[in-house]
């Protein structure tokens, strides 16, 4: 069942909302039968409330309609409609839903790392009762330089609450090349008019959908605003697991854009604002951070999408702000590095296979180094962004944090190059072989180490035929399982084992020198095939580009 958009007026305004209408099979068939929540065309999404509550006046309205002989007393019944409709406007028309975007200093957004910011309650936290109404979104593309101060205003307190994510269903199949790929805004269902499409269109005129949005300004004031947008979400997830995969999520998203670079292929793709939706590699973007329905998804498509910012630059300065909001003492502030006017794409086939696999170190040098162009030294900073979130089994068949509690997961530091040096970590060997990683034995919290992560240390080539544990620490390995071997000097990973160790003794203190590694390659990384074209954020977008 596909939602199509009903507009209702009410009292003289237009209210644009979401109906669940009737089998609309075959029109995502060429989509790969899948929406953007990666769910399968004939699987009916659930209704939610909001689209009850449309259903419902929609059926009153036809039995009014068909009584004419009430037709006085409908009449009536209209105007008190309307008087409801109207008081209900006015709640959500509140001043804090109206206020406009100010150019304020992100450092003064919350810190959610809860090291940092043990209390959130006082943080703003979202309202998940009030339903998610889109009606507040310019029903046109701006004209003109777009403005945040046109911008439909500051997340209304009716954000769905996040406290859903958990409950997403499991991960897409397993990848395989020819998987389809899904794509993104307007050119998401090609094949219906605007106004059965469930996110309003730029505009109602039908034009021929672009091949790229054109982001043509982004200011200071829009980055500040993405990243207290970006806190606000975060602070409104109670729980501590969910809020670091939020977060986690968010970087990920990022580093799954920027990792099918191949500057030896065309196209070259790169940080465009496109994944492949159906890829199991993706698996948990589209069903948890990047769906029609998750708050990221929402607040771009409400604030940011219609003051033509693209998506590929939304998902790095959200990246950036979760970075910022979780290093300590917010000191990895990537403000003046960002750089925006990444084109977006709305396909990209075949992306997901120039992923790497968690199966070694392989994989990443393939990818990283060959294809990406990067240096052993960017690749293992880059992974240091383990140190958030975590993988679950119905998603990447990998089950737990690299950190060693929820809380450590909600930090942005070098913590990662400890745990991996610290502990002695014994393989595990997964129902599917091929997804065979690390753990230790902590009782309590689940924790892992992916092949990817402890090759970067030491050679675990073997571990599937000859078991052994990753350790820098003698007689440490459990069951009398031998010790993984280092590699030999001249081997070309003993890069990746230098620059391991570079950053495990950067000081604990300032986590330096870390974030300076991982600044130099996470800007480089998001400006792949692009770097000449970016420009540095603009303090207003008054003068004509
Ligand atoms: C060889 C390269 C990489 C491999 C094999 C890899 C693999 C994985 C896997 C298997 C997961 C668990 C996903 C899940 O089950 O939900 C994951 C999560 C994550 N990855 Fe990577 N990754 C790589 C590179 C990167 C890079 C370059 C970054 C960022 C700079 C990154 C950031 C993250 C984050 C933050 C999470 C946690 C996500 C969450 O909590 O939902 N990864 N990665």
């Amino acid at each position: 069942m596909e939602p199509e958009l009903i507009i209702v007026e009410q009292g003289g305004d237009v209210e644009v909302m979401m109906e669940q209408e009737g089998d609309t099979e075959g029109s995502s068939k060429g989509l790969g039968g899948r929406d953007t929540n990666g769910n399968s065309s004939d699987t009916p999404r659930p209704t939610n409330r909001f689209v009850q509550g449309a259903v419902r006046r929609k059926k009153a309205l036809g039995l009014l309609s068909a009584a004419s002989i009430l037709a006085l007393m409908a009449a009536l019944m209209g105007l008190l409609l309307g008087f409801v409709a109207r008081s209900r406007n006015d709640e959500g028309a509140s001043p804090k839903a109206r206020a406009s975007v100010r150019d304020d200093d992100p450092s003064s957004s919350p810190s959610i790392a809860p090291s940092l910011s043990p209390s959130v309650s006082g943080q703003p936290s979202l309202n998940p009762s009030a339903k998610p109404t889109i009606s507040e979104a310019p029903s046109s593309t701006p004209s003109g330089e777009p403005s945040l101060s046109e911008a439909p205003s500051s997340i209304p307190s009716g954000e769905p609450s996040l406290s859903r994510m958990p409950s997403s269903k499991p991960s897409s199949q397993p990848s395989t090349s020819n998987s389809p790929t899904l794509s993104f805004g307007p050119t998401q269902s090609p094949s219906k008019s605007p106004t059965t499409s469930p996110t309003i269109s730029p505009t109602t005129s039908s034009p021929p959908t672009p091949a790229f949005i054109d982001p043509r300004c982004f200011t200071v004031a829009t980055y500040n605003s993405i990243d207290r947008d970006v806190a606000q979400i975060a602070n409104g997830i109670e729980s501590l697991a969910e809020r670091s995969h939020f977060l986690g999520g968010i970087v990920r998203l990022v580093a799954h854009d920027f990792m099918d670079y191949d500057r030896t292929s065309t196209p070259m793709y790169g940080p465009d604002g496109c994944f492949d939706l159906s890829h199991g590699i993706n698996s948990g973007l589209p069903e948890d951070i990047w769906c029609d329905d998750c708050p990221l998804t929402l607040v771009y498509n409400r604030k940011y999408r219609p003051n033509n910012i693209g998506r590929a630059d939304f998902w790095v300065a959200a990246g950036n702000a979760v970075i910022r909001q979780t290093s300590i003492n917010n000191d990895l502030d990537m403000r003046s590095s960002f750089r925006w006017g990444r084109q977006d794409r709305f396909l990209c086939p075949g992306s997901g296979d120039r992923l790497p696999g968690s199966t070694g170190c392989a994989a990443t040098e393939a990818a990283m180094i060959e294809r990406m162009g990067l240096t052993w030294r960017d690749a293992v900073a880059l992974m240091g962004a383990h140190t958030l979130g975590r993988g679950e089994t119905r998603f990447s068949g990998h089950h737990g944090t690299w950190s060693d509690s929820d809380e450590a997961a909600l930090v942005f530091d070098k913590r990662y190059y400890d745990a991996a040096h610290d502990n002695s970590w014994r393989p595990r060997f997964n129902p599917d072989q091929t997804t065979n990683d690390f753990t230790t034995g902590n009782g309590g919290i689940t924790r892992m180490m992916l092949k990817t992560d402890l090759c970067l240390t030491m050679d675990v080539r073997n571990v599937d035929t000859e078991p052994c544990c990753v350790t820098h620490w003698e007689n440490k390995c459990r069951e009398q399982m031998r010790r993984c071997p280092m590699y030999p000097d001249l081997h070309p990973w003993m890069e990746a084992v230098e620059a391991f160790e570079e950053m495990r003794l950067s000081d604990l203190g300032t986590n330096q020198p870390f974030y300076s590694a991982f600044e130099d390659a996470w800007s480089k990384a998001t400006s792949f095939g692009r770097m000449d074209d970016l420009s540095s954020l603009r303090e207003s977008c008054d003068v004509d580009l």
